[in-house]
């Protein structure tokens, strides 16, 4: 279980400077991509959100961003994070990620592959409340060979999705999409994520073995967090170039 923290708040305003990003396309339609379920209520994945193409073009488009390579040295309570990132308050990015994709009508049950969130009555419980879009603080993480994301938990954060009216809200999920793999010559660098032991302190059962998660060009990774994230890192990329966009679901506060 997470370490108890009070919800952080986010900056709600968009950055001046957003990049030009470009357009999210070609892209599988909707109706042949499905969210399935890894470790029910906890790891979800939705292969090739993104077609190869995309990737591609995004790769070469970030590859021009100003990224900075983190400090060695975490502020207290920290995670290790050893890679170079981009960062950028832009909701109008955030919401064409969430729009323009599958990910707003595989989320919220419209399409025949929702899996586990075709479920309306388990919908709500699944998410963490009711989804409004994604954080329109996007991260982009380039891990080079050697980079690493240590251990850690992701905190649930209090932001403001920009509108009239704006909406409070508040993260409950991590997403994670990839943009390389070993098919681009990434290796290594995969999510793995250490669920719980049973609570019983008398169970004899051997720990549960971690959760891989293996790079997939295109394929989104969603996790829960906050209070009930799971412990995770980002494995040491061994050769190629690590890609990945990170934003967070949102719901209503
Ligand atoms: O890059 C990864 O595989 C993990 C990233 C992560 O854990 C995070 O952004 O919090
Ligand atoms: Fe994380």
């Amino acid at each position: 279980m997470a370490p108890k923290k009070k919800a952080k708040s986010e900056q709600i305003t968009a950055d001046e400077a957003v990049p030009k990003w470009p357009p999210i396309s070609p892209l599988i339609p909707n109706s042949d991509l499905s969210m399935n379920e890894l470790l029910p209520g906890q790891i979800l994945t939705i292969p090739s959100l993104w077609t190869a193409t995309l990737c591609k073009s995004y790769v070469s488009f970030l590859s021009r961003l100003p990224l900075t390579t983190t400090p060695g040295k975490p502020k207290k309570g920290d995670a290790v994070r050893v890679n170079d990132r981009f960062q950028i308050n832009d909701p109008a990015f955030a919401e064409r990620l969430w729009h323009e994709t599958a990910l707003k009508s595989l989320v919220s049950g419209e399409l025949e592959g929702s899996g586990p969130a075709s479920d309306e009555s388990r919908r709500h419980d699944l998410w963490g409340g009711e989804v409004i879009g994604l954080n329109p603080n996007i991260r982009v993480y380039r891990y080079s060979k050697g980079q690493f994301f240590d251990q850690h938990y992701d905190d649930s954060k209090n932001v403001t999705i920009p509108g009239s009216p704006p909406i409070a809200a508040r993260t409950t999920w991590t997403l994670l999409l990839y943009l390389t793999s070993p098919a681009t010559g990434c290796m290594g660098g995969e999510t793995v994520f250490y669920p719980e032991p049973a609570p019983s302190k008398k169970s004899k059962k051997p720990p549960p073995e971690p959760i891989v998660v293996e790079l997939d060009v295109g394929l989104a990774l969603l996790h829960r967090h906050g209070a009930d994230c799971l412990l995770h890192e980002g494995r040491e990329v061994l050769d190629g170039q690590k890609w990945v966009i990170r934003s967070d679901l949102c719901v209503k506060r």
